[in-house]
């Protein structure tokens, strides 16, 4: 095993000696937010007694919650270990006595230096590998609540990654014929919404505000499927795009109530469905928790699709890394 993956058992072993951890902060931005509200929701729906926040940085440090202190784990991410309120939150959890891990794409960066642990991860936003973050987010959260907390849901979800980059694979080449005519048919969409709930909130909120709105410049919300029915779906039209995202365990109710509306007044929807991944036969009751790394992968190759039918690059920013902010 590479350095790398040797960053995740540093971490969790770092956490294991802590005299106490009563809570696990989750604080990053954008995209890396996003990536890290799985573990969030891992925590939450599987800790006895360690309670889980998700903030974005700049919102962790306005709140500066009270509880933050010697009990807390926060764990970080910035892809280019730069993002300001992103170091400037790992110094602030430092400071307050917190166990920082820090995930990063670069070695020595100000959130690298920043952070006690730092994980250093590689990146393909079309694959899903051992060395990348979402994998070892994974890791990283089910070890620690192994070594805290006795659960015993580590081995399953090791099982379960080593077979996630054969399974993207595949899932993306199954989708090819979707992927072609989606991008074809969406390409002068002037809103297109996103839809989940569970564990993939992260990615579809992802997709909205990273993909849609920042690299295609392209109007949309992230709608969570239990609050489409408060409010969202007025906006419902024969015309109107939604893509779906059906989870696995409890949250697919609210996903499948949420589908079985839209798909009665919307003519354009894309439905992406987890239970094609074949997740429960390699995770059993942990599978729900490894949906968002495939969710969020897949939806990378309709967006990489997207923006060629555009004709809009990924890559092309006005404001981002370019102005003043
Ligand atoms: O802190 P990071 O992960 O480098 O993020 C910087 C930027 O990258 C994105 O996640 C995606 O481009 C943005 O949402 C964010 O502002």
């Amino acid at each position: 095993m590479t350095e790398v993956v040797k960053n995740v058992e540093a971490a969790v072993k770092a956490a294991a000696a802590r005299e106490a951890v009563t809570d696990m902060f989750f604080v990053a931005c954008g995209g890396s937010n996003a990536l890290l509200m799985s573990g969030h929701y891992a925590v939450e729906r599987e800790a006895e007694k360690i309670a889980s926040f998700s903030y974005s940085s700049a919102e962790f440090l306005a709140r500066a919650p009270k509880r933050l202190g010697k009990g807390s784990v926060v764990i970080l991410c910035s892809h280019s270990g730069n993002t300001p309120e992103t170091v400037a939150a790992a110094k602030y959890a430092r400071e307050a006595g917190a166990l920082t891990i820090a995930f990063t794409n670069l070695e020595n960066s100000p959130l690298d230096q920043a952070a006690e642990a730092t994980i250093l991860y590689q990146y393909n936003p079309l694959a899903v590998s051992e060395d990348h973050a979402a994998p070892m987010l994974m890791r990283l959260v089910f070890g620690i609540l192994a070594a805290r907390e006795g659960n015993g849901k580590l081995g399953k979800v090791e099982t379960a990654l080593a077979g996630m980059g054969k399974t993207i694979e595949a899932v993306i080449a199954r989708h090819k014929p979707s992927i072609a005519a989606w991008a074809e048919s969406s390409k002068r969409e002037p809103v297109i919404y996103t839809m989940g709930s569970g564990a993939n909130w992260g990615s579809a909120y992802s997709f909205a505000i990273c993909i849609l709105q920042e690299m295609q410049w392209v109007h949309s919300a992230a709608i969570h499927a239990g609050e489409y029915f408060h409010g969202p779906f007025e906006v419902t039209d024969f015309d109107v795009p939604f893509i779906i995202l059906k989870g696995l365990g409890n949250a697919r109710k609210m996903d499948e109530r949420a589908l079985a509306f839209a798909e009665k007044y919307s003519k354009r929807l894309l439905v992406l469905d987890a239970a094609e991944f074949g997740l429960e036969a390699l995770a059993g009751d942990a599978a729900e928790y490894l949906t968002p790394m495939l969710f969020t992968a897949l939806l990378r190759a309709y967006a990489v699709a997207l923006a060629d039918s555009r004709g809009h690059p990924l890559t092309v920013r006005r404001y981002m890394w370019r102005m003043e902010y």
